[in-house]
């Protein structure tokens, strides 16, 4: 043997140790035969299937999530047959039945001709990455959540409202089909406040949102905390006589809470006020004077004596 080749073998037998004490497993497909010609043993601690198990390319598939299989074959096939080097993240089957998460990253090695010759590369436990990217969109998705949520009562805020409201008007426009709005407003809140202190006042809010609550006839009905003691109701599909009735029920469901409110008279209760539009909307309505017009008649159920609703413009 000559010098060079002492080294070259004392070198590759580094390279062996280092490629089998790494955390990510090499290992190495002849594409003329599909298969493995080399696989680090690494992969028994990881997944518990014994290196000398994987044969072909056929055990890697079948290792593979059934959900992921296809896609990640199919990927894999293609970029290696366009010579491409690529990666691949998809769940392993372990021996005992559970899944890992592995990125696989491939280097096609080509025949002068661009064929490919082998495909060899590493694959990395990303088990822990994943575990964080779902804890990430678990907390993206708990923060939406309640970005759209009123910190108080829990009903939907008016940011929701807003993006609700728009969503329904585009489909009421294009379905040619009726939507309508209760505006409610909790009467002399003020007193309330004054009499009982805000936290109660706090209390009041949240007793109210409850029973509104339970007028709410599917998932499209919307309640929402429009700001201080007002709420909205955003109903979908909805014509102008049974938004009045919904309206009613509405104040009928706040006055059966029996919540008492001393502080505009002995024995009273609370009440709230409502207005209410309905409209089957043109195509270049625009959705604030439809919002407006609900909030008009709101003020007009104040101004007309309080606990009651109004559907119209008129005057008394
Ligand atoms: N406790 C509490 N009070 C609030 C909150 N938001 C607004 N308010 C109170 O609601 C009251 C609303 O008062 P006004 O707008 O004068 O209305 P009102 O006294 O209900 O009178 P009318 O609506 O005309 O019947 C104010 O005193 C606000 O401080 C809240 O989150 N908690």
């Amino acid at each position: 043997m000559s010098v060079d080749d002492a080294l070259l073998c004392e070198d590759s037998g580094v390279y062996k140790t280092l490629l089998e004490s790494t955390r990510a497993i090499p290992w190495k497909i002849e594409w003329a035969t599909l298969r493995f010609a080399y696989i680090g043993p690494q992969i028994e601690a990881l997944l518990g299937w014994s290196a000398q198990s994987w044969l072909t390319v056929q055990d890697w598939a079948d290792r593979i999530h059934p959900e992921d299989r296809e896609r990640v074959f199919n990927f894999c096939v293609a970029q290696s047959q366009a010579g491409m080097d690529h990666e691949a993240d998809y769940r392993a089957l372990r021996k005992d039945g559970e899944f890992v998460w592995i990125r696989d990253v491939v280097h096609v090695v080509r025949h002068a001709d661009g064929t490919p010759e082998a495909l060899i590369g590493f694959m990395f436990d990303i088990s822990e990455r994943k575990r964080t990217e779902e804890r990430l969109l678990d907390m993206q998705r708990e923060l939406e959540e309640l970005s759209y949520k009123d910190g108080l009562t829990g009903v939907a805020n008016r940011r929701r409202f807003d993006v609700a409201m728009e969503t329904e008007w585009r489909n009421a426009q294009r379905l040619r089909r009726p939507v309508s709005l209760i505006v409610l407003d909790i009467d002399y809140f003020k007193q309330y406040n004054d009499h009982y202190g805000h936290l109660e006042g706090d209390e009041c809010l949240k007793r109210v949102a409850k029973a509104l609550e339970g007028v709410l006839r599917g998932p499209r009905d919307l309640l929402c905390r429009f700001g201080g003691e007002e709420f909205v109701l955003l109903l979908p599909d909805t014509d102008e006589g049974a938004a009045m009735a919904l309206a009613w029920r509405c104040l009928d469901l706040v006055d059966k809470a029996l919540i008492p409110h001393a502080g505009h008279g002995p024995g009273k209760r609370l009440t709230l006020s409502a207005g209410v539009n309905a409209a089957v909307p043109k195509e270049h309505d625009e959705v604030n004077p439809f919002i407006a017009v609900a909030d008009r008649r709101l003020y007009l159920a104040k101004e007309r004596g309080r606990a009651r609703v109004v559907t119209d413009d008129g005057v008394l």
